[in-house]
């Protein structure tokens, strides 16, 4: 489905209800499989949380987890831990290109029976669940911290808990520590020193407990940037969100500051109220928060700011090459973008070309993070449906706030 996103403008006051993390979630989910007692609320709706829930409750031996990279990293785990069962795990053509070899690595040094089904070092897998008996392992850290996430969700369940030793520079570490957080929200004990972590079995008392998970803060980066691109004044509201996130991309509050977005927390809520305009260079590392690179490069190009962005060396690996995929369709809006294999420069540019068909690669973030450029002229976006990966309704909620879009 291709649309069209002309010209708009959005209401001077606004307010949009997001569904909870896509992380959180799949973490979670993973989680009430392990311990069936806990309930959950305010589940993320994305299609990864769908096929999640899905893969954790089907009896079938061929799980097919499409494009959804956290559900293959964590249930490589998960299925390796299920005794007596085998299972292929797969995904889609993109996910076979997305490496795996590190977690597998690791889980086949703690006694796991993992096997390649096609090409080496890639999905799809064979599982067959077994009991692990080593509790220590060392593993890369620098390649995807999902890999890390993934070990530590089925820790507490190994009969002497998990020693993981991390090699190199740890990327994305806030996702390694919300991990660590929902575990002790359930009552297992861990701790992160330097570059060890160690989780303990989890040994108290099945005791029901409800956790409710935060709406999803890289879902919320592109009403930053709407609200950023919008004229002074401008309030957008959003739902349900609290100041001490355990998501690393809440970081959006303090970074938006550069671009005048002042963002307020109400009871459950946070208001992000565009309050002044700047046109500074931007600089930033965002090593910690990888998903929010393509809102802040779209954001600054809709406002003529040149920007200098590192830390991208994970964009390569996901749905699609990020980084390729910002060169190309920036450039095809008249500006202009030199990258490295983990750097995006952005040159200060006046104009934006009107009417240019946005290529999204099976990317939602690529459709999402484009779409905010309609305040500043119309635009086409490609494969639209693309972005129920994450966020199913982000077209509907666009139109509900003031954007024009037909199909
Ligand atoms: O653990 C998670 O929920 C995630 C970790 C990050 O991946 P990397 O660690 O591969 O950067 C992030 O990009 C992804 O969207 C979600
Ligand atoms: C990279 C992402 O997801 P995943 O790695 O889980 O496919 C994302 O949502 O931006």
């Amino acid at each position: 489905m291709q649309i069209t996103l002309q010209k708009s403008s959005v209401a001077k006051q606004s307010s949009i209800q997001i569904t909870g993390s896509k992380s959180e979630s799949n973490r979670l989910l993973l989680l009430k499989a392990l311990y069936p007692e806990i309930s959950l609320e305010n589940v993320s709706n994305s299609d990864d949380s769908n096929l999640m829930t899905n893969a954790l409750t089907t009896g079938s031996d061929l799980v097919d987890i499409h494009h959804a990279g956290t559900a293959m990293r964590f249930l490589t785990a998960y299925f390796s831990v299920q005794e007596g069962r085998e299972v292929t795990l797969t995904g889609s053509k993109r996910m076979k290109e997305r490496p795996i070899e590190v977690l597998v690595k690791a889980l086949q040094e703690l006694g796991a029976d993992i096997s390649y089904v096609e090409n080496e070092g890639f999905p799809p897998i064979k599982i067959k669940g077994k009991k692990l008996t080593k509790h220590k392992v060392s593993l890369k850290a620098n390649v995807s911290s999902q890999y890390i996430s993934a070990l530590l969700l089925i820790a507490s369940k190994l009969e002497n808990g998990l020693e993981l030793t991390l090699e190199g520079e740890i990327t994305s570490v806030p996702y390694i520590k919300m991990t660590l957080s929902l575990l002790d929200e359930i009552g297992v004990s861990s701790s992160f020193e330097g570059n060890i972590i160690t989780v303990k079995p989890k040994n108290n008392s099945e005791q029901s407990k409800t956790l409710t998970v935060e709406s999803d803060w890289s879902s919320a980066s592109y009403y930053f940037s709407i609200a950023a691109i919008s004229e002074v004044g401008t309030e957008i509201t959003l739902s349900s969100y609290k100041e001490n996130s355990l998501q690393g991309d809440s970081v959006l509050v303090d970074i938006y500051k550069h671009f005048g977005v002042r963002a307020v927390f109400n009871d459950n809520s946070v208001t992000l109220k565009k309050v002044s305009s700047n046109l500074e260079p931007l600089n930033l590392d965002l090593k910690n928060a990888p998903d929010i690179a393509q809102t802040i490069a779209v954001t600054c190009f809709a406002l003529g700011i040149p920007c200098d962005l590192t830390g991208l060396h994970t964009l390569k690996i996901k749905e699609t090459d990020r980084l390729v995929a910002l060169k190309n369709e920036i450039e095809k809006l008249g500006g202009s973008v030199d990258i490295t294999e983990k750097s995006l420069h952005l040159s200060a540019s006046t104009t934006i070309n009107e009417l240019v068909s946005i290529e999204t690669y099976h990317d939602h973030r690529m459709a999402m993070a484009f779409a905010p450029l309609a305040l500043k002229t119309a635009i086409i976006i490609e494969d639209a449906g693309v972005v129920s990966k994450s966020y199913p309704t982000f077209w509907d909620d666009l139109k509900s706030i003031g954007f024009k879009i037909t199909e």
